[in-house]
């Protein structure tokens, strides 16, 4: 297939797939910061650059509007993520981020906001080097405006910006394949909700299965089973952040977490981000942890649903408890706060669990990418440390 736009840029291309003449690491040097490209790039006449605010509830509300109505949906067009705003707020104010990368295009005439995308800063390890990325996302063109190539000038520009910063790296998904992956996950969905599912057509009923057999298949009990389960508090900053900088260590690509990114990333925050740790009653030493983010998705044309209430599983470490008992019990969990479903990527060591806790295989993928850094070979997701949002 033609790239005619990624062909043009430092990744890792098709036709040098396997070629071990070409080392591992950046693809192209750092440019002196006086050379790096000082005025935005143009746009088709019509249009604007404009840094948004996401603090500003007025521009936190166009942002949330243009992704509520334009941006991914799933292959069936049934389903549209519906990003909430305090989500948005969380996802692109770590600490160190840039409004600046916050970038927005408005037409000139109406200041109507019709395309987005983002980046916000991380430290992710890939093998034994720490290299400081930008982590790219959000990228969002008006359903109108799309094929007026104006995804190329916008990562052309979110480049240009993070380059101001004298970062060289950056780390996205996609769920196409592009110039060229590092690792290609497939994901899974477990049934919380299966009436709901079935009605909406997120899933459909098991051949031979009746609807009653099929909820008694997917009944989680009411309580949470592993003694000294509790939700995360900002106390355990430190001792969560022991935790999962040992256990990310073990993966081939994974964010770099200090205590201060585990304070942002990991805390619980209402409505966006549910952690939980395992205490044990006797020593009190902190020893499992688990995590999913909360991304509901609008229902397109349902008579009696609007929203998909979906859990994402984020980071889950086990030293004592067992993956799949700690897994359940953040099923168990999202089940008692009404979640529908909760989906997982097939990374880290989340193929041990799956297929044990009844989630099935989705109907995509999801390819993840660095920009400017080749790696000798793909990665088998189990090789995969990294979950963005
Ligand atoms: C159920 O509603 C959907 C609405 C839009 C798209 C999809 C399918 C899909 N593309 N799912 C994923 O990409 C996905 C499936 C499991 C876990 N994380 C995921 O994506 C995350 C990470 C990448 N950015 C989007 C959210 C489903």
């Amino acid at each position: 297939k033609r790239h005619r736009f990624w062909e043009t840029q430092p990744v890792g291309q098709f036709k040098d797939i396997g070629d071990p003449s070409l080392p591992e690491g950046p693809i192209e040097p750092p440019t002196p910061l006086s050379e790096v490209k000082q005025e935005p790039y143009n746009l088709p006449n019509l249009y604007e650059w404009n840094t948004c605010d996401i603090n500003s509830e007025e521009t936190c509300n166009e942002v949330y509007t243009l992704l509520a109505n334009n941006y991914v949906e799933d292959d069936e067009n049934m389903f549209r993520f519906n990003y909430s705003k305090e989500f948005l707020r969380w996802a692109l104010q770590p600490p160190g981020y840039f409004k600046s990368w916050h970038i927005g295009v408005r037409v000139k005439s109406s200041k109507k906001l019709v395309a987005f995308i983002t980046g916000v800063p991380a430290r992710i390890r890939v093998r034994d080097e720490v290299v400081t990325m930008a982590e790219i996302n959000f990228l969002c063109v008006h359903k109108k405006l799309r094929s007026k190539r104006l995804a190329p000038v916008m990562i052309k520009e979110v480049t240009r910006r993070v380059h101001l910063e004298n970062i060289w790296q950056a780390a996205y998904t996609a769920g196409v394949i592009l110039p060229t992956p590092i690792a290609t996950c497939q994901y899974w969905h477990r049934s919380l909700n299966p009436k709901k599912l079935i009605d909406v057509g997120f899933s459909r009923l098991g051949a031979r299965m009746t609807m009653s057999r099929t909820i008694k298949l997917y009944k989680l009990p009411e309580s949470t089973v592993t003694a000294g389960f509790r939700k995360m508090e900002i106390h355990d900053i430190p001792a969560v952040t022991r935790l999962i900088r040992n256990y990310l260590s073990q993966f081939f690509v994974a964010p770099d977490f200090d205590e201060n990114d585990a304070e942002h990333w990991l805390l619980p925050k209402e409505n966006v981000i549910d952690s939980f740790l395992v205490e044990s009653p006797e020593t009190h030493e902190i020893t499992d942890f688990c995590s999913f983010y909360t991304l509901p998705s609008t229902i397109l044309g349902n008579q009696n649903y609007t929203t998909l209430k979906a859990a994402y599983s984020y980071y889950n470490v086990s030293t004592k408890t067992p993956l799949l008992q700690l897994m359940n019990d953040a099923l168990i969990v999202a089940k008692r706060n009404d979640y529908d479903v909760f989906n997982a990527l097939d990374v880290m060591q989340n193929e041990t669990f799956l297929k044990e806790l009844k989630f099935g295989p989705g109907d995509g993928k999801l390819h993840y990418y660095l920009y400017n850094y080749r790696i000798r070979q793909a990665l088998k997701p189990s090789g995969l440390g990294l979950v963005l949002l």
